[in-house]
């Protein structure tokens, strides 16, 4: 087995190294591509990229699950907890953020990857730049093929000052993005905060005084944010590139606004098959990250996903990641005196996660089962 490491990973293009060494972040030109340059041929990279894709199944089996929160949170609960038991993802509706308001916002995301590449250079990652600006996320940058995607993550906080260095002028077009981007952030951050309540009531750790209360306050109040858009530029052969490799996030959960161009897929197990989530306009999609999979020891699990491309459309993807803050040790959650008392993983900080994650990249052993310290099994025992 070979673990791959920075040093022993040779990018495959004087683009990719650029990158690499934090230089630039420059993309290959979609837009002109007649075809697929070798840089950017995927062949089963991934084990889990030879699993099938299942047919659209509208009556049970396949469908991804959809909760609807128009009816209450407290109503919502059941549907969650089975969703996140059972899927670690799903869609959301009744979620409250109009359909028009999530179009304006991909509408600007859209204005951003249309400027000419110069100006998007200028937002480029800097070294040292944290998980900030244009191009692939460092983590990315190890696989040794380029994905057919642009991307741009920043922290909400960051918005101004950032986008300051794509539009120097902050004429009209840099204070429209802004406000968007602004306006995404603080609906998606509202919602988590509702999401998460919802979250703990399904664990049965819900209220001051239930054993996760105190836990519930100290996350909802020290929560994180970073936002990362995606655009996946229609490819004259879908289907020998990748839009984005197979992962799980690594953080709490995650709101994904996507496209009506459908794209998302979720991996199901037992048979291993790829499920894809339908482009629902004013649908939100939810997908749980390893840490709160940690957090609620194993009771919810993150999930697998990947993003495809097609012959047709641009498709935009804009995921809201919340986590805890890089100094939280995140432990999990053990009902005290329930039959259940054993924690299965380690306590970690996202950082220490993503460490452990890091060393076992081109592996195909998971950075969960490193820090389990129990069975599944052992739980009730
Ligand atoms: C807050 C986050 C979440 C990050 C890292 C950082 C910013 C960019 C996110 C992604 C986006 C693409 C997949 C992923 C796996 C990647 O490489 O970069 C994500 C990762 C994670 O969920 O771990
Ligand atoms: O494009 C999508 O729908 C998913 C994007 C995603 O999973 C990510 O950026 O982490
Ligand atoms: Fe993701």
């Amino acid at each position: 087995m070979q673990i791959m490491t920075s040093s022993s990973t040779s990018p495959t293009s004087p683009l990719a190294a650029a990158a690499h060494n934090g230089v630039a972040a420059a993309y290959f030109n979609f837009r002109g591509a007649e075809r697929v340059p070798e840089s950017h041929v995927w062949k089963g990279m991934h084990e889990k990229d030879t699993a099938p894709v299942a047919a659209a199944d509208a009556d049970g089996g396949d469908a991804v699950p959809v909760v609807d929160m128009s009816g209450g949170d407290d109503a919502a609960v059941a549907a969650v907890a089975r969703a996140a038991e059972e899927w670690g993802g799903f869609l959301l509706v009744g979620h409250g953020v109009t359909a028009e308001a999530l179009a304006r916002v991909e509408a600007q995301a859209a204005r951003l990857f249309a400027l000419p590449a110069d100006d998007k250079a200028r937002g480029a990652r800097r070294p040292g730049g944290g998980n900030t600006g244009y191009g692939v996320p460092p983590y990315l940058l190890r696989y040794p093929k380029q994905m057919w995607a642009e991307g741009y993550t920043f922290p909400p906080p960051a918005i101004r000052d950032e986008f300051r260095r794509v539009w120097p002028d902050a004429g009209d077009d840099y204070h429209r993005f802004c406000s968007a981007m602004e306006e995404y952030d603080s609906s998606m951050r509202a919602l988590g905060e509702r999401l998460l309540a919802m979250f703990f009531k399904a664990l049965g750790l819900a209220g001051n005084d239930a054993p996760g209360g105190e836990t519930e306050r100290k996350i909802r109040e020290t929560l994180t944010s970073t936002i990362h858009l995606n655009m996946f530029p229609r490819c004259p052969d879908p289907d020998r590139v990748v839009g984005l490799a197979a992962h799980t996030d690594s953080g709490f959960f995650t709101f994904i606004l996507q496209s009506p161009v459908p794209g998302l897929q979720l991996l199901r197990h037992r048979p291993d098959r790829w499920v894809t989530v339908p482009g629902t306009p004013g649908a939100l999609i939810v997908v749980v990250g390893d840490l709160f999979h940690v957090l609620t020891n194993g009771h919810f699990h993150s999930v697998f996903h990947r993003a495809v491309v097609n012959r047709e459309r641009d498709r935009i993807s804009m995921p809201y990641f919340l986590g805890p803050p890089a100094d939280m040790k995140v432990t999990p959650l053990v009902a005290a005196g329930s039959p259940e008392s054993k924690a299965v993983y380690q306590a970690v900080t996202w950082p220490e996660y993503m460490a452990v994650r890091d060393k076992l990249f081109g592996t195909n052993i998971s950075a969960l089962s490193m820090i389990r310290v129990a069975k599944e099994e052992d739980k009730e025992s």
